[in-house]
């Protein structure tokens, strides 16, 4: 079977009637690995909310579709049920949900009433995979996120990823506040997931991210807009000189999008 592609056409995006994004195009293909990066307040983190449907993040037009279906459609559960996965940037805590049991629902509603996946199954792949992110087996008994230290809950969010198995993810910073084991061990997870099966956009601001996991394609964000692409060599460029080659040659002056009202 060929992976699935998310295609975003012409995306503007506002929030409270103030436009950030100003015409986003990108499409992300099974076996791809997609880095935007971008200065701050650039819209980033508002082009994965639009994907997964915030509603504090309203589409005034474009489109975005899934395999040619209107995920704009769609409710944010039925996104996720259709395979998209976004890792938040500030992960929820939620009290009184176990991360297990936060897992197991997600994976039944993903794999559909009947289908569901037997509870030995489960707690198989949840150890091999909290085995292989090495966490701490305890973490599936608490309380999802709640008291997670900022790089546990990255590496919780990780292994949602792979329990999910999701067609296309959304990374968003990903890479915050890890210490350099925590970097390697999540990059480890986003590895293995690589394969013709599983898109993946990486948002993030440091090429180190980009040492361990190779993008295919590197985009730069700036005023809502893509407005470079390239391969891995564009992030080294970035992280050597910054972004002001970039704004000399298209002319931009600031970068912040969303103040001019
Ligand atoms: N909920 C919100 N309410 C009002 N303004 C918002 C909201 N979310 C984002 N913005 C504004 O939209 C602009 C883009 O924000 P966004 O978080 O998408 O940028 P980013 O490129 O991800 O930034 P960073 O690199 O700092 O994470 C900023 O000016 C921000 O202040």
């Amino acid at each position: 079977m060929a992976g699935s592609t998310l295609t975003i056409k012409d995306l503007h995006v506002e929030i409270d009637g103030k436009e950030i994004l100003k015409g986003v195009n990108l499409e992300i293909k099974g076996g791809e690995i997609h880095a935007i990066m971008g200065p701050n307040g650039t819209g980033k983190s508002t082009l994965s909310s639009a994907i997964m449907g915030h509603p504090k993040y309203e589409v005034t037009s474009g489109n975005i579709t899934l395999d040619g279906q209107n995920v704009l459609e769609m409710e944010v559960d039925e996104r996720a049920r259709a395979g998209l996965f976004l890792a938040m940037q500030y992960p929820s805590e939620i009290n009184g949900v176990t991360n297990a049991d936060f897992l197991r629902s997600a994976i039944n509603s993903r794999l559909g009433e009947g289908n569901e996946i037997s509870l030995m199954k489960f707690i198989r792949q949840m150890d091999k995979q909290m085995e292989f992110l090495e966490m701490d087996l305890d973490m599936a008994q608490r309380y999802l996120n709640e008291g997670f230290s900022g790089g546990e809950k990255k590496r919780n969010e990780i292994l949602q990823l792979m329990m999910l198995q999701p067609k296309i993810a959304i990374l968003d910073e990903i890479d915050s506040g890890l210490d350099i084991d925590a970097l390697k061990v999540v990059s480890k997870g986003i590895n293995e997931m690589r394969g013709e099966e599983f898109g993946c956009l990486v948002i993030t601001h440091y090429q180190r991210l980009l040492n361990y996991i190779t993008p295919d394609y590197v985009h730069v964000m700036m005023q809502g807009r893509i407005v470079k692409s390239g391969g891995p060599e564009l992030a080294q460029r970035l992280e050597a000189e910054g972004y002001d080659w970039i704004k000399q040659e298209l002319g931009i002056e600031d970068e912040t999008v969303g103040q001019e009202a």
